[in-house]
């Protein structure tokens, strides 16, 4: 479970995460919107305790991250996709990410398997990555620990046709599982069809929130809502 509660988030007096409150649930994804600069990013740092929070609270499975003793166990992470040391290849992101979480190195290969980086990706320096690969790594990364939960940056953003696919089927299938998925994304329709809740904010204020089937009755689509709500902008 994620309790994000009265969260808020303040530079130089503006506020550009103001008051917002929403739970995600295991089983579940929720659909993180907002255009450019609403403070979807600000909401998901302060989550993982990278930015600490003006007022209110953020917590997952109970309490805070930094307070989890290894969290990359149980929390997969994807907030920068170009975060990765540029000189290092994947096999060695990937390889270093195992000794500081205490994972079986035999995970690499197959986690690199599951993201769809072949053997000549994995032996590329990061620098030399497309944004989709940096992406598919970064989840490798995020799914390393076997977790029970994700909070994801944008993870569709750089991904082919074929990319998106597949993270729609994984994100979908870690869901169904018992996981808990937050993501936040531009991609309207993607986030439509995978998305059990939607949060959207506008300004740091969450501007609607609720069941995505419920939001989208009746004919309207997640596109026509956020445009309604957020003035046009996307
Ligand atoms: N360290 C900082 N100092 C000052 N302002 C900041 C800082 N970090 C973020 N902001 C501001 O907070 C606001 C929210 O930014 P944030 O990155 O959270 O938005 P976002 O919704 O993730 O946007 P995008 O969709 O473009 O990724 C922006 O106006 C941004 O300039």
């Amino acid at each position: 479970m994620i309790e994000i509660t009265h969260l808020t988030k303040k530079y130089a007096g503006h506020a550009v995460v103001d008051d917002v409150s929403f739970t995600c649930r295991p089983g579940t994804v929720t659909g993180f919107l907002g255009p450019n600069g609403s403070g979807k990013s600000t909401t998901l740092r302060m989550l993982c305790g990278l930015t600490p929070p003006t007022a209110g609270s953020a917590t997952l499975l109970g309490g805070r991250y930094r307070d989890l003793p290894n969290p990359a166990r149980r929390v997969g992470v994807l907030l920068d996709a170009s975060a990765q040391h540029g000189g290092r290849t994947g096999r060695e992101v990937l390889t270093l990410a195992t000794l500081t979480t205490g994972v079986p190195r035999r995970r690499v290969a197959e986690l690199f398997a599951q993201v769809g980086l072949d053997d000549p990706a994995a032996r590329k320096r990061v620098r030399a990555y497309s944004l989709g690969m940096r992406q598919r790594l970064g989840l490798a990364v995020a799914l390393l620990g076997e977790p029970e939960m994700l909070i994801l940056d944008e993870p569709a953003n750089g991904l082919d046709p074929e990319g998106i696919a597949w993270m729609r089927t994984l994100l979908r299938g870690f869901a169904d599982r018992g996981g808990t998925v937050l993501l936040s994304s531009h991609l309207l329709g993607e986030v439509q069809a995978i998305a059990d809740q939607i949060v959207l904010i506008h300004n740091g204020r969450v501007v609607e929130q609720g069941n995505t089937a419920d939001l989208i009755a009746g004919g309207r689509s997640l596109e026509d809502l956020f445009l309604a709500r957020t003035g046009g902008q996307s």
